[in-house]
């Protein structure tokens, strides 16, 4: 960061770093952008700082592509707290495949089941009205072909489940390796999208249940039906925390990760826009993988230098990004895979 001096703005003289750092409370940090920016180093970057001053800390990713494994070197697979050796208080890793999440809260939850025999029999009763009513809301469709954002939305539950259990109490920073933009954003409506629609169905079941329920037994569906209402419920009320959290200005923080290239920045900027509007924190802007300063007569760097610096002069004039503290990362000539090259790129991010 030392080498773009040009773009020195006031805020950058005071250490970040030692804001990030103070506190023994749990702070979760949240990092997201646009897919190849650098997210998943700066996230293992920011991880591996923070565990090597102090913090026990966890890193977590939903990204099915398993980047984090990628990232530190390691197989972090299997959905369980991973060591991740190296660093001086302990880091654990935890990987969360979005898909095997969604089909494990399906299969447990069996949302369809029964729902058949009982709109044919409700069907005869002349209450065939409601059972429509529940397929209308479409939820084992949602399921087969679930709008983007679900998976997320069920992975970061499924985290935040986790968080509850005692074994997670010893983590004072907790660093989530986001989804790319378009997915982020659109998991921070959901909650508000599944609350309605949960309740709706609960409301529905409630109806059936009790307009029903001798009907049922017969069938001997009695069971499954609380059992998906109550794994609805759980989830909701999961869903409903994951956005307290979100939004919660004490403990959490969202940093974007840009890089500097007009594109980049315009989607920055949406994201800045869109994040306060969904009044989610957001005080830090990285801006990744900036050229240093050629000293050789190299063409193509110096042309790509000066878009570059365009694009930091786009960052100071944008209304949403300005406001931002930078937090500039250079283009480093070697690939950043395992914890001594995280540790080195992290000293130089994260000041
Ligand atoms: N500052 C940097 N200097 C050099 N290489 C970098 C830098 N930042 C990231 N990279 C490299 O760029 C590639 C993409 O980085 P990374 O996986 O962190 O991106 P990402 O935004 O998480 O991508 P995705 O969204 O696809 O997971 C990796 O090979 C990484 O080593």
């Amino acid at each position: 960061m030392g080498s773009v001096k040009s773009v020195a703005s006031p805020a950058e003289t005071v250490s970040e770093f030692d804001e990030m750092v103070s506190g023994t409370k749990r702070k979760y940090y949240m990092l997201g952008g646009k897919g190849g920016v650098g997210k998943t180093s700066c996230a293992a970057s920011l991880a591996v700082r923070f565990a090597n001053n102090g913090h026990p800390t966890l890193v977590v990713s939903t990204d099915p592509a398993h980047s984090l494994s990628d990232s530190f070197a390691q197989d972090l697979t299997g959905g369980m707290l991973v060591p991740v050796e190296g660093p001086d208080s302990p880091l654990f890793a935890l990987e969360i495949n979005p898909e095997k999440a969604r089909e494990e809260f399906r299969s447990a939850s069996q949302m369809n089941g029964g729902t058949t025999e009982v709109k044919d029999f409700m069907d005869g009763m002349g209450l065939g009205m409601l059972v429509e009513q529940l397929g209308e809301l479409k939820l084992g469709e949602l399921l087969d072909t679930p709008p983007p954002g679900l998976d997320e939305a069920i992975a970061i539950s499924k985290v935040i489940q986790f968080l509850e259990s005692p074994e997670y109490n010893m983590f004072t920073r907790i660093v989530f390796d986001t989804a790319p933009t378009g997915h982020t954003l659109r998991l921070l409506s959901l909650p508000d999208f599944l609350d309605a629609s949960i309740g709706k169905i609960l409301k529905l079941r409630q109806k059936i249940t009790s307009a029903t329920s001798a009907i049922k037994s017969v069938f001997g569906k009695e069971d499954n039906q609380p059992d998906a209402a109550e794994k609805l419920e759980r989830l909701r009320e999961r869903m409903v925390k994951v956005r307290e959290l979100f939004r919660d200005t004490e403990s959490t923080e969202f940093v974007i990760v840009t890089i500097p290239t007009v594109m980049a920045v315009s989607e920055s900027s949406r994201l800045s826009a869109s994040l306060k509007k969904e009044s989610v924190p957001v005080k830090r802007l990285v801006v990744n993988q900036i050229l240093p300063p050629s000293s050789s007569d190299c063409k193509f760097c110096s042309i790509k230098r000066k878009d570059q610096m365009r694009a930091l002069d786009m960052i100071r004039e944008d209304s949403e990004l300005s406001g931002l503290t930078l937090m500039e990362a250079p283009l480093v000539d070697m690939e950043i895979r395992g914890v001594p090259a995280l540790r080195f790129l992290g000293d130089i991010i994260w000041k």
